[in-house]
């Protein structure tokens, strides 16, 4: 890891040099090559002339017409718009957005076709959503007067908000009570099962597993839920959600042009987290590889993503004292430096010893546990926000953190960790995880594919 300085939030970023604002020049969105339809800014320009239906062209215009009004300033992040084609799904290296919106789908079809045509009308919904377009091609209010709009309208006139879609597919889609539902038995990665049940664990099913999943981040929440919301839409008949969850405020930096946040413990997250200029790192511990799982080749090119509901007893943590809050996370709160000195991006000195010899990093603090030295080396992407879903029976806030975490494999990266903080980890006495679930997440789309089109060739 090389630790990097930090943060100037409006500095480009790798992926977005790649990205032009969508209305500018936008990215085709049915994979014929062809850009269609009106950017949702678009469309509230051209409304007022009575051209519903609009080219690109025009709504491009508008658009750059504000944009060039002045001396170009910096993007601000709702104007992002980031590609959705690529060799990798965006929303894993992506700058990760201040906002969440994650939803987990049971597939109630029986039909393989059935699904293959859930995942290519998702396809398209998502490659018009990220670019700042409605889901559908008619748009919220273009369609027929007597028909069901292919837009739910919520986010007409907001721009893309550097919405990402990311897919993921779950283990219950290749067998479920050991039966093949797909003809897909034979492509089930072998690192692709139900998560192991873990000390400390008290899970709840109705927020745990799925066949499929979405993972939508924007740096607007109306924008990412508008995205679940016509994807689950959409997918009426071949899928219903099976559960989801809001996230506001990352908990971790996936670049380091952005500023670590804080964690709803008041700490800094995402210090050591992998970032998407270390791209060799990220080829090691994030992107399966060619010939990992021989019947699971498929996934090349794609990862895993563990999804971890974990509650936070803030009110119990909110009466310790500073000295044994920094202790249990081996970090100061301040500036996130490893107590064993430094700044926030100094490496850990794990051996260090202080008062009565003791380790200045207490040997069973997080950072102690989790670092790559005490784990074979193992790292991983990860991708969190915090959440408050209201507040319990007993006058507690339902708070904590969607742990996501993007792995090469769970059975190296992620579930020995894990075991190893639920019993010795000194934060473990603050958390309860309520959900989990593990998904397959397939390679990037290429134009005129579907995603998840290599498991079904
Ligand atoms: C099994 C993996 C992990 C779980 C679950 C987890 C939960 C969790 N973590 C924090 C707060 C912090 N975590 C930090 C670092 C950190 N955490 C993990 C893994 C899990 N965390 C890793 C791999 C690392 C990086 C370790 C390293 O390389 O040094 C930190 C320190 C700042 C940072 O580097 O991000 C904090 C703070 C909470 C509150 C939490 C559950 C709610
Ligand atoms: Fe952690």
């Amino acid at each position: 890891m090389t630790p990097q300085p930090p943060p100037d939030e409006s500095a480009p970023d790798t992926q977005l040099s790649e990205a032009t604002p969508s209305t500018r020049d936008p990215e085709p969105v049915d994979g014929s090559g062809t850009a269609r339809g009106v950017s949702r800014r678009g469309l509230l320009g051209a409304a007022g002339a009575g051209v519903a239906g609009l080219g690109l062209g025009a709504a491009g215009m508008a658009y750059q017409d504000r944009q060039s009004a002045g001396a170009a300033p910096a993007p601000h992040p709702v104007d992002r718009a980031y590609p959705f084609y690529g060799d990798h799904q965006a929303g894993i290296v992506t700058p990760a957005q201040d906002r969440l919106h994650f939803a987990a789908f049971d597939v109630i079809t029986t039909d393989r076709d059935e699904l293959i045509s859930l995942l290519r009308d998702w396809t398209a919904a998502a490659a018009r959503m990220t670019q700042g377009r409605d889901a559908g091609e008619l748009g919220a209010t273009s369609g027929s007067y007597d028909a069901p709009p292919d837009d739910t309208g919520e986010a007409i006139g907001l721009p893309p908000s550097g919405l990402t879609l990311t897919f993921g597919f779950g283990p219950g889609l290749f067998r479920q009570d050991g039966k093949d539902r797909f003809g897909l038995a034979d492509r089930q990665p072998k690192a692709l099962r139900r998560l192991p049940h873990f000390p400390a664990d008290k899970l709840d099913p109705a927020r745990s597993d799925g066949d499929l999943c979405v993972q939508a981040c924007a740096d607007d929440p109306q924008v990412a839920v508008h995205a679940i919301r016509n994807l689950a839409r959409i997918a009426f008949g071949r899928a219903s959600v099976r559960w989801s969850q809001l996230g506001f405020g990352r908990t971790s930096s996936t670049s380091t042009a952005q500023a670590t946040p804080r964690n709803l413990f008041g700490f800094k997250d995402g210090t050591a987290n992998l970032k998407a200029e270390e791209p060799a790192t990220v080829d090691e511990h994030v992107w399966v590889p060619t010939g990992a799982d021989p019947a699971a080749d498929w996934l090349a090119g794609g990862s895993y993503l563990v999804a971890r509901r974990i509650n936070m007893t803030i009110e119990t943590w909110d009466r310790q004292s500073l000295r044994e809050q920094e202790a249990v996370i081996g970090r100061s709160k301040a500036e996130g430096a490893p107590l064993s000195g430094g700044s926030e991006f100094s490496e850990p000195d794990f051996a260090l010893l202080g008062r009565g010899d003791l380790p200045l990093i207490a040997k069973n603090s997080h950072v102690a546990l989790v670092h790559p030295d005490a784990n074979d080396g193992a790292r991983m992407l990860r991708r969190g926000y915090n959440f408050v879903d209201g507040s319990t029976g007993l006058g507690r806030l339902d708070a904590g953190l969607f742990f996501l975490a993007y792995v090469v494999d769970p059975r190296t990266h992620f579930i020995p960790i894990q075991t190893k903080i639920g019993v010795g980890d000194a934060l473990s006495e603050y958390l309860q995880h309520t959900g989990s679930a593990l998904f397959a997440v397939p390679p990037g789309v290429k134009l005129g594919e579907y995603v998840g089109q290599s498991l079904f060739a």
